[in-house]
């Protein structure tokens, strides 16, 4: 397994978030995570990704323990991850949004970042360089490199926000939402990108998503979470066969009620 999650607990003041949730995910599987609003689907994602920390439980990456490690040592092991909301600075070009997303130091601290990227990491840039050209074909984007992100349409600035995330090529990218707030044809780019990352590059997939189309259309195996704790996982045939599944989705339509 290349990352297992085990009795993982998390609160906030009264709020427990996550109640002793344990999964497992094997390399190269796209697994999504799914429940209503405030399950704990984010929370569980902030603790993979070491922005939370646990008041109990151990997540293992690559059977390493990631308790104690800083989030900023997460890129150096092979996690990236994409944001609910879109991080990249709109005022720098496509290209230099997943050009920074190379620089470790830009994962946790933008700010500590860009002084390292101006201050002197130019050398780097050639290969830098080279594999960002790989996931510019990757992702079709060449046609927007040099334009600056914040002028571009949603769906495209949430593409070339996954370019940054897998400019690092992690062997496991978590991605919160990545088809929020996208109409359908961009969604299904986006199913398409994650698919090709997944199958292509062999990238294994922790995603969070609210549309039960695409999440039951293109994930191996399915996790669901309610009130922090985990209903279910498994195949999504076998989620969707769930009765508490059922009761909590059916007679609502399924893609507004995740
Ligand atoms: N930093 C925080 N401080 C306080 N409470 C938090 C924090 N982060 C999450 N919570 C609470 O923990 C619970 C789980 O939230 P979380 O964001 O993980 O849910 P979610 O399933 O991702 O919801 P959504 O689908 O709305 O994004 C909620 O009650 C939320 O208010």
């Amino acid at each position: 397994m290349l990352l297992e999650v085990e009795n993982v607990s998390l609160s906030f003041g009264g709020i427990q978030a996550l109640k002793d949730v344990s999964f497992s995910v094997d390399e190269a599987e796209l697994f999504s995570i799914i429940g209503p609003n405030g399950a704990g689907k984010t929370s569980m994602l902030n603790c993979i990704s070491g922005r939370y920390t646990p008041d109990s439980g151990d997540i293992r990456f690559k059977g390493r323990s990631l308790s104690g490690l800083k989030p900023n040592h997460r890129p150096d092991l092979g996690i990236g991850r994409t944001f609910q909301n879109l991080a990249l600075f709109d005022h720098m070009t496509v290209l230099d949004n997943i050009l920074v997303g190379r620089h470790h130091l830009m994962k946790n601290n933008f700010l500590t970042g860009m002084a390292y990227w101006f201050g002197g990491a130019q050398h780097e840039e050639l290969e830098h360089r080279r594999v960002v050209e790989d996931i510019i074909d990757f992702l079709e984007i060449q046609h927007i490199r040099n334009a600056v992100a914040g002028t571009l349409s949603y769906g495209l600035r949430k593409r070339v926000e996954l370019a940054r995330a897998v400019a690092l090529r992690p062997h496991l990218v978590l991605l919160d939402e990545p088809m929020a707030g996208m109409n359908m044809e961009e969604k299904e780019d986006m199913a398409r990108y994650v698919v090709d990352l997944n199958e292509e590059w062999g990238m294994t997939v922790v995603m969070i998503e609210h549309d039960m189309g695409v999440v039951m259309d293109i994930s191996h195996r399915v996790m669901v979470l309610d009130f922090g704790a985990k209903v279910v996982d498994g195949l999504p045939d076998e989620v969707m066969a769930n009765e508490h599944v059922k009761r909590a989705y059916l007679g609502a339509d399924l893609g507004e009620a995740a």
